[in-house]
């Protein structure tokens, strides 16, 4: 492979999307519908997408061969226990599917169905429209990107959850310390989320300090708290891999690596429930003690 080179309009162009939040995949698709080398135009994306999200220099002008091939992402051994069958401490989880990448598992029986009832009720009297982190403000603002309710637990807030945090951690193979507050979303019918990363972007003031504090997310589990009657399956639409809910399944994902490189491929999205509701919990994994703002 030689350098690929480019313009510096093009270079502003990609910039402005990835910190818009546009994921590198429909970027290098756009790019290659108007003409450019469609894997040229991944590799130019994808550098650049890597370089800006990881906060580190930007290639000007050309891409040579050995940069394109440090920003890809290095797939590293599993946080997830090896086998099976994973012991989490109070339960024993199973292991129903695992994908290398996106660095995917799906496992059964992380939740009870009492459990799942419970953190139902617990969260059903403060759910509020869900926010999003504008990328240009860093305020939490309600967007039409998610169009669920949701709130946060406090991090060991009463028993139940704090055998929760305990079982997460285990199975995720992090400290309980580095988990975020539990986040439960309920989506009524129409109720989606369009494809987004989890892991932060230092584009913002907000982001940046988050990421000072804590580090970066690394890895998520989405627990399945029941099941929508149709729709609402979440999505990876990078490899075309689709989750349906199921009680007290989750879906564990990693996308952040020891050099915190972060994977391009764990874009992911909730499809629209279709009818009934659905109600998920989630934890995201940082690298470091979460420490919250303010
Ligand atoms: O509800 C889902 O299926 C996905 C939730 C999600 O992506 C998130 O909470 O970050
Ligand atoms: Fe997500």
């Amino acid at each position: 492979m030689q350098a690929i080179g480019f313009t510096p309009q093009l270079r502003d162009w990609v910039l402005e999307n990835v910190d818009r939040g546009v994921p590198p995949g429909p970027l290098a698709r756009h790019l290659a519908q108007e003409g450019f080398d469609p894997q040229s135009a991944v590799t130019v994306v994808e550098t650049l997408w890597a370089a800006r999200a990881q906060g580190l220099p930007l290639p000007d002008q050309a891409i040579a061969p050995e940069q394109a091939r440090a920003a890809r992402y290095r797939r590293e051994p599993w946080r997830l226990a090896a086998g099976n069958v994973i012991d989490a401490g109070d339960c024993r989880v199973r292991v129903a599917l695992r994908m290398e990448r996106p660095q995917v598992a799906v496992l059964d029986g992380v939740l009870g169905a009492e459990e799942c009832v419970v953190l139902r009720e617990l969260a059903q009297p403060r759910l509020r429209a869900s926010t999003i982190m504008d990328t240009a403000s860093g305020q939490d603002v309600a967007n039409g990107m998610r169009s669920s309710e949701g709130m946060f637990f406090r991090p060991l807030e009463n028993e139940l959850l704090a055998r929760i945090d305990r079982r997460i951690a285990r199975l995720m193979g992090l400290p309980v310390e580095n988990g975020e507050g539990l986040q439960v979303l309920r989506y009524q019918a129409g109720a989606q989320s369009s494809p987004h990363f989890d892991f932060l972007l230092p584009t913002s003031a907000a982001g940046r300090s988050s990421l000072e504090r804590s580090g970066q997310r690394v890895s998520t589990l989405v627990m399945y708290l029941n099941e929508p009657e149709a729709g609402g399956e979440t999505v990876f639409p990078e490899s075309g891999l689709s989750i349906t809910p199921r009680l007290g399944s989750a879906l564990y994902f990693e996308y952040c690596n020891s050099a915190g490189q972060l994977d391009p491929l764990s874009l992911h999205a909730a499809l629209p429930v279709l009818a009934g509701e659905k109600w998920v919990a989630t934890r995201w994994m940082r690298q470091k003690a979460f420490r919250p703002a303010g």
